[in-house]
Order: structure tokens, then C-alpha cells, then sequence
């Protein structure tokens, strides 16, 4: 198993316990599928202020984080990477000015071996920093968020989970959304009747060739109904058009 190398720079190393310290992501870690390791800008700063900030040129609210101390920091990360057997540790951006985070674009992060993350806070990191060592930006949405830490740790958590013996049956990351191009099912447990509304009756036939044309209708269904663009851009098979027919039909009732 070769382990992921995941490096974020950050003024804020402790947020980041929110996915080394809770649920798919802690266990992945603890069982060596991949590391973290955080920077913290302060710590290569070489003034008695630790600054890692200063006010914008051109004037304007707010402040810029500075070149210096972010550039060591990732060139620190970097070192850290290489000696972990990291060919070429690829650099990323969180920012609002990045391409949009796909299904696809995490896949495409998946198949590298090491990644830095630099997650910047106030307005953002002087644009010389990014030319310099930035390989790619990418955006969670279209929002401004106060940090990219968010941001980084979304791009993270959704990687993680692709780690081939991170999620328990593989078929549960098959059935991810998105995953097959459509939106999930709808999913149901204990008690079979909730204030009297019960179960929907083929999940309790035990008929499992019911039960999966069921959730792939449903699945159809929800993502005609909620993102029209998704289905569009898939391909349906006889049955899946078939199945999203049927949907239709009912749904027109
Ligand atoms: N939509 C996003 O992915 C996103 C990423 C970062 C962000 N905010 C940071 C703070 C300053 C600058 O580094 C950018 N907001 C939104």
C-alpha cells in the first residue's frame, strides 16, 4: 500500500483535527493510508512579530498574506515529501478562483502520490507565491469561505475516502453519488414504521434483484427531478431508461 502524503500550510494546524481525529478519516490515518502534516507560516517567519501578513499595495480593506514565510513553508513540506519518497509533491490552492471540485477532479487527485495544500486566510496570498509554487487552484464552490482550511480539508476527506480499503465494502464507494454519475437513493433503517410512515415495501422483500432495480430507479428519478445537468451528461443504458420511464410515469401521477 502506498501511502498518501498530504501537506497543508496553515495558520491554523489544530482545525485540522476535524479529519484526523473523527470517523473514515481518523481510522485511515491511524491504519497508515496516509499522512498529514502541518505548517504553520509563523514558524518561518524571522521577525520578533512572527508577521505572516501585511497591508495590500494599491490599498484596500483587509491584509495579504506574505510570499516569504508561505514559501518556506511549502518548500519544507516539499523536503518532507521527497524524503517520503514523493516524486513530485503537487502544489494546490484553495481559493474561489480555482476550478470547480468534481467527482472527476478528485479522482484525478487520488493518483497522485503526494499533495501540498496551502490554505490561505484574510484576502488571500500575495499573487507572487502563487506563480511561484502553485500548481493548480481549486475552488469547493462558488462562496467566499474566511479560510481555505475548509476547503482543504473537503478536497482531503473526499480523496481519503477513494483510498482503495478506506470505506469497508468497495461497492459502498461504487455507490457513492456521483460516483456512477447519478445522485444517491434514498436509504431507510430501524424502526420499520416511523410516526407511521412506514418503510417503502421492496427493501423489506428481501428480493435483492428487486431491491437494486428499486434504488437505481430511485437514484434515476432524484437526479431527473434535482440535477437535470447530471443526467445529461450521462449515457443510459436500455434499463436505465427504462427504469427512468417508470419514474416518470409514477412521478406524473
Ligand atoms: N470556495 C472555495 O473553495 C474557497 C477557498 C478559499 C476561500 N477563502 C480563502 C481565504 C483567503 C484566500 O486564501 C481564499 N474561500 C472559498
Amino acid at each position: 500500500m502506498d501511502v498518501k502524503q498530504f501537506d497543508v500550510v496553515t495558520l491554523f494546524p489544530p482545525m485540522f483535527e476535524a479529519i484526523s481525529q473523527f470517523g473514515i478519516t481518523r481510522r485511515a490515518g491511524e491504519e497508515g493510508r496516509y499522512q498529514l502534516h502541518l505548517w504553520n507560516p509563523r514558524d518561518f517567519t524571522d521577525d520578533n512579530y512572527r508577521t505572516i501578513d501585511d497591508r495590500p499595495y494599491g490599498g484596500g480593506p483587509g491584509m495579504v498574506m506574505l510570499a516569504d514565510p508561505m514559501e518556506k513553508a511549502v518548500q519544507a513540506a516539499k523536503q518532507r515529501q521527497l524524503a517520503n519518497g514523493v516524486e513530485k509533491p503537487k502544489v494546490i490552492y484553495m481559493s474561489p478562483q480555482g476550478r470547480h471540485l468534481t467527482h472527476a477532479v478528485v479522482m484525478e487527485l487520488v493518483s497522485q502520490s503526494g499533495l501540498i495544500f496551502l490554505a490561505g486566510r484574510y484576502e488571500g496570498v500575495d499573487e507572487r507565491l502563487v506563480r511561484r509554487q502553485v500548481d493548480d487552484e481549486i475552488s469547493i464552490g462558488d462562496y467566499v469561505l474566511s479560510g481555505g482550511e475548509l476547503a482543504a480539508m473537503v478536497v482531503i476527506d473526499a480523496i481519503v475516502r477513494q483510498l482503495p480499503g478506506v470505506l469497508g465494502d468497495a461497492d459502498s464507494a461504487e455507490q457513492d453519488s456521483f460516483v456512477n454519475g447519478l445522485l444517491d437513493y434514498p436509504h431507510y433503517t430501524r424502526p420499520e414504521i416511523y410516526q407511521g410512515e412506514p418503510v417503502p415495501e421492496v427493501l423489506m422483500s428481501g428480493n435483492h434483484a428487486h431491491i437494486k432495480k428499486w434504488r437505481l430507479k430511485q437514484a434515476l428519478g432524484r437526479t431527473w427531478l434535482r440535477r437535470p445537468d447530471l443526467l445529461a451528461a450521462r449515457q443510459l443504458t436500455k434499463e436505465e431508461s427504462g427504469l427512468l420511464a417508470a419514474f416518470q410515469a409514477d412521478h406524473k401521477q
